[in-house]
């Protein structure tokens, strides 16, 4: 479905002496099977977007191949546009027509009669919880709807293979958790091919197949997300000790069966393998040298845990750091072009 080898995108930022070059991707290599649905996680900055562009033939790679549905990127881009659909991350601009117009004006672009692209727009709508939104304005509708009008664009033409740019950015939570079970859908119902981007952790981690993490424009993991959890990081234990004078001792066993254990206060945290086994032994052993404790948590790991071990920062805190950048002054680049919808 997807192959890429090698791909590179640099662009020139900054003017005179301050001129330099960005290698926003860095040689990618991808390869995404019929049916998958590939999460593409990493901080502000690392790359995903601009990896995204270069598959929906936004952006000519500076190097490097790829293939989307067995078309060339550059050589065959107008059939490889055709082929997918895209929600971009800036949404679409739509004109003073109706959204039901918009949506169904879409779909026959893509070759589909006007009856198929109304029948198909209106089951979307009601999906997507648009009701009563098909003769409203795109101007006149809140931010969320306009988003989920984003995504009946993208979908209207039933594409086998979808790139969803950080689709639930925007929207309340009772939106994102429809559109998280739209999205399950259109692979148990339409063996659709979905890639997506996101910033968020819980929904990278609940949706996809398979995670691929990106940083400063490089591949650094690609795995399912239990794998990935369980090869780069145990659970933390986080025991609560309940006298102080105890806390060395607590922290002496602790590192018996644990990393990184550090104390603070009367907290002593150290991580695991596995807490189901390890967690009765080291209660045994507290209880033996008199520990009391007030409390006892086990945290399985996240996928922040597993940016953190692969790159030595949190994700979160990567994004932090990338936001006060948000303001760097770039040469506007040429896009190779835009889709014809
Ligand atoms: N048109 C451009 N001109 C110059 N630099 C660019 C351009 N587009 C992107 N970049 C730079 O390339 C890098 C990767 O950007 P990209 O948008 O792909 O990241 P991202 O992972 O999608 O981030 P976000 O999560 O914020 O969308 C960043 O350093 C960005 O500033």
């Amino acid at each position: 479905m997807i192959h890429a080898r090698g791909l590179v995108q640099t662009f020139q930022t900054g003017r005179g002496k301050q001129k330099r070059e960005v290698r926003a991707v860095d040689g990618v290599d991808l390869d995404i099977a019929e049916g998958e649905v590939v999460g593409f996680l990493g901080p502000n900055g690392a790359g995903k977007t601009t990896t995204l562009r270069m598959l929906t033939t936004l952006l000519r790679p500076t190097a490097g191949t790829a293939t989307v549905n067995g078309y060339d990127v550059v050589r065959e881009s107008v059939m490889v546009r055709r082929s997918i659909g895209y929600v971009s991350q800036a949404g679409g601009t739509f004109s003073q027509a109706q959204a039901g117009d918009e949506v169904v004006d879409h779909g026959m672009l893509y070759g589909m009669s006007r009856s198929r692209a109304t029948t198909r727009g209106k089951e979307l709508f009601t999906q997507l919880q648009l009701d009563g939104l098909w003769e409203r304005m795109p101007k006149n509708m809140s931010g969320g709807q306009k988003r989920r009008l984003d995504i009946v664009m993208g979908l209207v033409h039933d594409p086998t293979l979808v790139f969803l740019d950080e689709p639930t950015t925007g929207l309340d939570p009772q939106a994102r958790a429809n559109l998280w079970d739209h999205i399950r859908r259109l692979r148990t119902d339409n063996g659709a091919t979905v890639f997506l981007t996101t910033h968020y952790l819980d929904e990278a981690d609940e949706l996809s197949d398979r995670i691929l993490i990106i940083d400063n424009g490089r591949i650094v993991a690609a795995d399912t997300p239990d794998n990935l959890k369980a090869q780069v990081s145990g659970d933390l234990v986080d025991l609560e000790i309940a006298d102080d004078a105890f806390v060395p001792v607590s922290a002496e066993k602790l590192a018996t069966i644990a990393t990184e254990v550090e104390t603070d206060g009367r907290r002593v945290r150290g991580r695991v393998r596995r807490a189901g086994r390890e967690v009765p032994g080291l209660l045994r052993d507290l209880d033996a040298a008199g520990v009391s404790l007030d409390s006892i948590e086990v945290i399985r790991p996240t996928l922040d845990d597993v940016f953190l071990t692969l790159t030595g920062r949190s994700l979160r805190d990567a994004q932090d750091e990338q936001s006060t950048d948000d303001d760097v002054v770039v040469e506007q680049v040429p896009a190779q072009g835009v889709p014809q919808s």
